[in-house]
């Protein structure tokens, strides 16, 4: 007589390669974290031989004592059902020829966590973004402070890892359909739903409450709104209107002007000027990246320029890469760079407008990839630019001639403190006492 501890566990090792296949471009790929995460449960009515996804493959052998729950099967699961077919330890219909024996089924070791919460996080985009917060800190007239500064990188990509960790909570329906996202973390499912929705509300709330804490509230608001904007507005807007594009320019232009933020605790213009820069560059960016998927983002049902306006795509690049040219030329003007910085980030601005040009001609694949290559090499090297030329508060000083007009921010604003400080005169109250029994005998 069997009973439930006759329960044989399979490793589906075969079964899964069919399901990869089906759905993944690269198996090998995914045979690293999914055999060890992603089996299958089917029990009884395991006829079919296309795995569903859950927890573990089980087949039981006939038993009297367990009666088998008929009312959940379809008549063609019961021409398999153990109770009507007898089986012994055969393998069960429509699994011949796997291997059935049992095997130890390993739980994920912390180097697959550490694999799964990089997917979850898009380390690579995560990591770009958060350079561009370390760029803006570094923009600020006044010196850095390490502890702020680590303070400000570690609760940015907190953020930001939420933010994408939400995203790709959101998205595994539309994910599933696109070569280039169909291999995430959640289409696999090599985590539950659950764990990647917990992972992102730790690191968000962790990430805001750090920048709180050990940089500032105004840098934190601006992470917390930033990391909504993100996963709750510009994600569902994906599918419903192009206007998207703009509103994830947004997202992308926030986080340089939260590392000026962190420094100053103010968004002075020259915060937006950064922030402008960031949102002007993701058109010609994202607009010729999109170009090359919109096959993808067509199948998946996202509202894309390229798709549903291919020529609105290429004029928008083009207007976008012309509008880098005043906001270079606005960086001297307002004193956070020198003249130079206008003259060789404009060569640079040249050779981007000439890609985005070429694209809007042209409107192919091959300019399409040029321009976003192009794109690519312009964000590291106008910020390295920027920085090359960038005006210290001395700089600034020595060309006023007055401290008093660099900022009443930050530590210009602290040095002032500290020179009115200086005013007051140092009087030592037994002298002064004594001074006034002088006075005051003399008298009498
Ligand atoms: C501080 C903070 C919270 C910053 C957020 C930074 C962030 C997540 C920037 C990404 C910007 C963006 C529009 C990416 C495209 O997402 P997509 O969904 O179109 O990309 P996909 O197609 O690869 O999923």
């Amino acid at each position: 007589m069997l009973s439930r501890s006759h329960l044989i566990r399979v490793a589906p090792a075969r079964i899964q390669h069919r399901w990869f296949t089906s759905s993944c471009t690269n198996p090998h790929r995914l045979a690293r974290i999914q055999p060890r995460t992603s089996l299958v449960t089917l029990g009884y009515s395991a006829k079919s031989s296309t795995p569903l996804n859950g927890s573990r493959i089980m087949f039981t052998r006939a038993s009297s004592s367990i009666p088998p729950t008929s009312t959940s099967l379809s008549d063609n699961d019961k021409d398999s059902d153990p109770s009507t077919t007898p089986t012994t330890s055969t393998t069960p219909a429509g699994f011949q020829g796997y291997d059935i024996r049992w095997k130890e089924v390993k739980s994920p070791t912390i180097s697959d966590y550490i694999s799964i919460y990089l997917d979850l996080s898009k380390a690579r985009l995560g990591a770009l973004v958060t350079l561009t917060t370390m760029a803006g800190y570094a923009m600020t007239p006044m010196g850095a402070s390490l502890p702020t500064l680590f303070a400000l990188t570690t609760g940015t990509a907190l953020c930001i890892t939420s933010a994408n960790a939400y995203n790709q909570f959101v998205e595994p329906p539309y994910d599933a359909q696109m070569s280039r996202t169909r291999n995430r973390i959640l289409v696999r499912k090599a985590v539950s739903p659950l764990h990647a929705w917990s992972f992102a509300t730790l690191t968000g709330l962790g990430g805001t409450a750090l920048l709180a804490a050990a940089v500032n509230p105004l840098t934190a608001a601006l992470g917390a709104a930033n990391l909504v904007l993100y996963a709750a507005v510009y994600t569902p807007m994906k599918r419903v209107s192009i206007a998207n594009t703009w509103v994830g320019a947004v997202v992308g232009a926030i986080p340089p002007m939260m590392g000026w933020a962190a420094c100053t605790n103010s968004l002075d213009p020259e915060a937006w000027l950064l922030g402008l820069l960031l949102y002007a560059w993701q058109f010609p960016h994202f607009n010729s990246l999109a170009w090359n998927l919109r096959a993808d983002y067509s199948k998946a049902g996202y509202r894309m320029m390229a798709v549903t306006d291919p020529k609105l795509n290429a004029r928008v690049s083009l207007r976008y890469s012309l509008a880098l040219i005043p906001l270079v030329t606005l960086a001297p003007y307002l004193d956070m760079t020198s003249w130079w910085f206008a003259v060789d980030g404009n060569i640079v601005n040249g050779v981007m407008l000439a890609g985005a040009a070429n694209f809007w001609r042209k409107r192919d694949d091959k300019t399409a990839r040029q321009l976003f290559f192009g794109s690519l090499i312009y964000l590291p090297v106008i910020l390295a630019l920027m920085m090359f030329h960038k005006k210290g508060k001395q700089d600034i000083v020595q060309e006023v001639g007055s401290l008093e007009q660099v900022s009443e921010s930050g530590s210009a604003a602290q040095f002032k403190e500290e020179e009115d400080d200086d005013e007051y005169e140092y009087v030592d109250e037994d002298e002064e006492d004594e001074e006034e029994a002088h006075v005051a005998v003399k008298t009498a």
